[in-house]
Parts: C-alpha cells; sequence; structure tokens
C-alpha cells in the first residue's frame, strides 16, 4: 500500500537533517519527482526556529537559479510543514567529500565556479545565505552542485541578533566580533565561506579547525597555512577570499575571472573547440 499525502506518493526516506525528514516523492497526477522535507511544528517551537523557517520559506521560495536546489511551494496540516523541494540525485556533497577525503582541483575549481555564480545571483537579490558549508551542499544528478538550505540567510545587511550558527569554522571574523550593536556585516561574510569551502575541498579539512576556542582566535587572527600540495593559483585565491577586512576581499566577478578557476573550467568556445577537435580526432 503506497502512502498517499494529498497529491504526493511517499518514496523512500532520503534521510534526517536538524530539524526534518526528507523524503522522495512524486506528484501523483504528473509524475512529478521531488524531495519532501517535513518538519514538524512542535520541534521548531521547541528551537525557537519558527520565524527561520517563515524566513526561509519567503526568501528561498523566490530563488531560481541551477546552482540553487529550487523550492515549489509548501504545505502543512497540524502536527507538521511540508516543504516541496528539487531532488538533487546524488545526495550531500559533504558525504562525496568526506569519502574522497578531498577533490581534484580541477574539480574543487568547478565547484567553487558553480558557487560564485550561485552567490552572485544571491547577492544581486541582496540576500546573503550566512551558512555556506559542505553540508549545505547537494549534488544533481549531472554532477552540478545546489545550495539547500536556507535556514540562515537573510536580507542584508544585518546585525547579529540571534545566537551563533551551527559550526564556527566557516564564520567570518566580523561575526565573531563582541555584540557592539552597530557590529553590521554584509553579504561579504559569504566570500569568506567561500575561501573555507575552497580550503576544505582541497585539503580535506577546515583551514581554522581546532578546539572551539582556538578556531575563533585562528579565525579573528586570520591564522592559518595552506599545505605545499595546493596549487599556487589555489592558494592565491584561497588567500585573497579569507581577508579579514571584508572590504578588502575578492569580489564574486574577480573569483569567476581567477586563474585557477579560468584554468579548470572550460567555457562556451574553448568547449566547443575541445568537442571540435574531438571530432576530427
Ligand atoms: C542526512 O542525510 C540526508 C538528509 C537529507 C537528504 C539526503 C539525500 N538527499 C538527496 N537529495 C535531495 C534532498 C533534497 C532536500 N533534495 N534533494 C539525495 C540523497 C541520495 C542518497 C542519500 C541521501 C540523499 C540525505
Amino acid at each position: 500500500k503506497k502512502f498517499h499525502l494529498g497529491m504526493f506518493e511517499i518514496g523512500k526516506p532520503l534521510g534526517k537533517g536538524k530539524f526534518g525528514r526528507v523524503y522522495l516523492a512524486k506528484e501523483r497526477t504528473t509524475g512529478f519527482v521531488c524531495a519532501l522535507k517535513v518538519l514538524h511544528k512542535s520541534e521548531l517551537q521547541q528551537g525557537k526556529v519558527e520565524k527561520q523557517v517563515r524566513r526561509e520559506i519567503e526568501i528561498h521560495s523566490n530563488l531560481r537559479h541551477p546552482n540553487i536546489l529550487r523550492f515549489y511551494g509548501h504545505f502543512h496540516d497540524s502536527k507538521r510543514v511540508f516543504l516541496i523541494l528539487e531532488f538533487a540525485g546524488k545526495g550531500e556533497l559533504y558525504k562525496h567529500l568526506r569519502k574522497e577525503s578531498k577533490f581534484p582541483e580541477w574539480k574543487a575549481a568547478q565547484y567553487i565556479a558553480q558557487m560564485a555564480a550561485a552567490l552572485k545571483y544571491l547577492h544581486k537579490k541582496h540576500v546573503m545565505h550566512r551558512d555556506i558549508k559542505p553540508e549545505n551542499i547537494l549534488v544533481g544528478i549531472h554532477g552540478e552542485i545546489k545550495i539547500s538550505d536556507f535556514g540562515w540567510s537573510v536580507h542584508a545587511p544585518n546585525n547579529r541578533r540571534n545566537t551563533m550558527c551551527g559550526t564556527l569554522d566557516y564564520l567570518p571574523p566580523e561575526m565573531l566580533k563582541p555584540g557592539s550593536q552597530d557590529n553590521f556585516y554584509n553579504e561579504k561574510v559569504d566570500l569568506w565561506s567561500l575561501g573555507v569551502l575552497t580550503y576544505e575541498f582541497l585539503v580535506g579539512e577546515a583551514p581554522f579547525e581546532d578546539t572551539p576556542i582556538m578556531t575563533q582566535k585562528r579565525i579573528a587572527r586570520g591564522e592559518m597555512t595552506v599545505p605545499g600540495f595546493v596549487s599556487k593559483e589555489a592558494s592565491d585565491l584561497i588567500k585573497r577570499l579569507l581577508v579579514l577586512d571584508p572590504e578588502r576581499r575578492i569580489s564574486l566577478d574577480e573569483v569567476q575571472k581567477h586563474p585557477w578557476i579560468v584554468k579548470h573550467c572550460i567555457k562556451g568556445e574553448r568547449a566547443t573547440q575541445r568537442s571540435s577537435e574531438a571530432k576530427e580526432s
């Protein structure tokens, strides 16, 4: 007996996140496959995250980009909230990262180029994600990556009122400063996190990974070293993103034109040139 929920046929559970379970689902009339995220209102109340979920829905439902997981809609019953999300066939990026321990430079560069494109789109809408990390990225069936969780995204600028986000590893120095009320930060926080992500893709661990106290100290001082096996171009990009002063971080446009990205990301004519060469051979 298949389990139906209104117009959806519920398939296998894909896994569970922090506040809910995710199921494969099929829309009954069209056969459209999606992922259904089920959140229990009681758990949201306990975790004091209802406002965050409402903001996630409001922000995520207005986003359309190939490297951002599509949000199709939501509905709720007395006990649960259901988010209708795009299904990404290859699951969580951080599982691939742990399995491969670190990514080859060409793969890391392609992922970072896709992240830069998604962040450029978000920042143009004055949305900052604030929680860029491998756990919040899914992989589509063709290997493309999709930013998923928007639970911590807000409209920029913002001053840190709410409690700390998840892991400290990805927090930029400006979000760690003692709570002076004029502690405003903007979307450049995502540039710092992009630097941490680039490092973690290439090295297999975060640049400031340490005990919580030491991690905060090392972030505040920008204290990290890039191992010798990382190419000098990749190391250059990491160092231009992990800059303490948010205003001095490399821009997303410059990331997309950076030699390390250009070298590994076949675009347009070079791709066709490659394929035409292949045809000749
Ligand atoms: C904790 O492990 C979790 C949790 C939630 C989802 C997955 C998972 N997700 C997706 N795709 C998704 C998920 C969403 C919201 N859209 N597309 C695919 C997978 C494939 C193999 C294993 C696991 C998968 C894992």
